[in-house]
């Protein structure tokens, strides 16, 4: 798949299945998230891959969050199955640092590009992926348990795997002239 076909043409996928990518395939998509834009080359981002045993961890993680927060039996719920809505997830950290050039909010630019790069990586090996987050990126019984500090910002779960419904075959753009302007 050409860059621009899979740039014009992507899709996310919320149901995804088995293979998820492992080995060369899974390296290679953590090395796209390595190389994007990043002002002053600070690498301010964390990977932290969960996949079989550590799906389960992070699963024990929302469920102990819910029940902190006393969110109630079906958040509880939700909380502990939501993991396993893909055989793999990229959970993708900002980790930034105080910097005279580069401010907070380009850093957390940056480490979101991270993830554009990785999704867009899965799919031209193959696979499907979709980007969540929710208030558990802001949850500090989370945020403990994946090992953020003061100055990181959690910016997404990545869910990666194998699409297992066929997504509609044609984007439909809304028109670009709302969004486009010439100066
Ligand atoms: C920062 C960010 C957070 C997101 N969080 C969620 C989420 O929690 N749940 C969800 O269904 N989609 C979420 N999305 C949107 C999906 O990743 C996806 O873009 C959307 O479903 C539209 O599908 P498409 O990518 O095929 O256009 C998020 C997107 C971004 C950029």
């Amino acid at each position: 798949m050409d860059a621009l076909t899979l740039l014009l043409n992507r899709r996310s996928a919320s149901r995804l299945t088995t293979p998820a990518p492992e080995g060369e395939e899974l390296q290679n998509i953590l090395a796209a998230g390595m190389r994007a834009p990043d002002h002053g080359a600070l690498r301010p981002w964390h990977f932290i891959v969960m996949k079989d045993e550590g799906l389960t961890r992070f699963s024990q993680l929302l469920e102990k969050a819910a029940k902190v927060g006393k969110l109630g039996a079906e958040v509880e719920e939700k909380a502990k199955n939501a993991p396993f809505r893909a055989p793999l997830i990229i959970t993708v950290i900002a980790r930034t640092q105080d910097n005279p050039k580069v401010p907070e909010w380009e850093q957390i630019v940056a480490a979101g590009c991270t993830v554009q790069a990785m999704q867009m990586a899965a799919v031209a090996q193959g696979f499907s992926g979709i980007w969540r987050s929710g208030s558990w990126t802001e949850d500090p019984i989370v945020r403990e348990g994946l090992g953020c500090g003061p100055k990181d910002h959690i910016v997404g779960f990545l869910y990666l795997g194998t699409a297992s419904l066929k997504a509609p075959a044609k984007v439909q753009l809304p028109d670009m002239q709302d969004f486009v302007s010439h100066f």
